[in-house]
């Protein structure tokens, strides 16, 4: 079954919502943890103990792991695996990107089923051009899998390249949707290709209509994007949206019931989606 079918099968069940595992410092400190491998282990799976049974989605953020180096990429290892074994979709947070013969090999670290690293769907950086990112697309579509490409960001600097206009009168981040929903052309009930659209971008400068894939859904909570942004910003897309909160959640812990409970608040806020 193809990554998209797999997503909108899991959406249906478990509610559109993406919870976020980033280990950052400050949240292992309010855990009543020390900042070291020991604690981002705990933190890890004590996030995949409370989520991945009833999230559709987890996504762990790659960078917290990355920061411990080789053993730090164990326990993301580890992360990954437990919450796939649990029963949530593994999209990782790792927004590669670079020359087509590079991003070969990091698709082959992420998207093949024999890497220790592989996941359900990952996330990609368009700056290269769309057309680097093709060994990843192919290797997705190969075994299965998704991808998240970056179009419009949550962030406050994204506008000054995604905003800007091609020739053809097209924002950058209109082409980078147009070239995924040309990869999602026919696919039933949904692509597998995605891309990334923060809560808190205001107007989008880019048409939402035409993917036929998923828009990861960030920016919600701590950066300030709410439930009624995004109703406002998909309109006729919000069946494919998947919200995506990571420290709105985070900080019920370290107590799983909480956890748990925060996650299941977000789950509901988002039902309307699908309604
Ligand atoms: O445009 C983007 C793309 C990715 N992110 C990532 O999502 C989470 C957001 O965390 P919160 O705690 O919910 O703010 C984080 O891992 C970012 O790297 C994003 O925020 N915006």
């Amino acid at each position: 079954m193809t990554f998209g079918a797999r997503l909108d099968k899991a959406l249906t069940a478990r509610g559109s919502a993406c919870i976020g595992i980033d280990p950052h410092p400050a949240l292992l400190t309010q855990w009543g943890l020390v900042d070291d491998l020991v604690s981002l282990e705990r933190f890890a799976l004590t996030c995949v103990e409370a989520f991945a049974p009833v999230a559709a989605v987890v996504k762990p953020q790659s960078a917290f792991f990355e920061r411990f180096g080789s053993r730090g990429v164990a326990v993301l290892e580890r992360t990954i695996a437990e919450a796939r074994n649990a029963g949530a979709l593994v999209l990782l947070d790792v927004k590669r990107g670079d020359i087509g013969s590079t991003m070969a090999a990091y698709a082959q670290a992420y998207l093949d089923p024999a890497s220790s690293l592989a996941v359900d769907a990952l996330t990609l950086s368009p700056y290269l051009g769309v057309g680097s990112l093709d060994p990843a697309f192919d290797l997705a579509a190969q075994h299965d899998a998704g991808v998240f490409t970056l179009a419009l960001t949550s962030n406050k600097e994204g506008p000054q390249v995604q905003h800007a206009r091609l020739s053809d009168g097209r924002t950058v981040a209109q082409s980078v949707i147009d070239e995924l929903a040309e990869r999602n052309r026919d696919a039933v009930p949904l692509g597998s290709f995605g891309v990334v659209v923060g809560a808190t971008i205001g107007e989008s400068v880019a048409e939402l209509g035409e993917l036929n894939g998923p828009y990861l859904v960030p920016g919600i909570g701590s950066q300030g994007g709410t439930v009624d942004d995004v109703r406002r910003i998909f309109g006729a897309a919000l069946p494919a949206v998947l919200p995506s909160v990571s420290r709105e959640v985070l900080r019920a812990g370290p107590d799983v019931p909480a956890l748990r409970s925060a996650a299941e608040r977000v789950i509901a806020d988002f039902t309307f989606l699908r309604a």
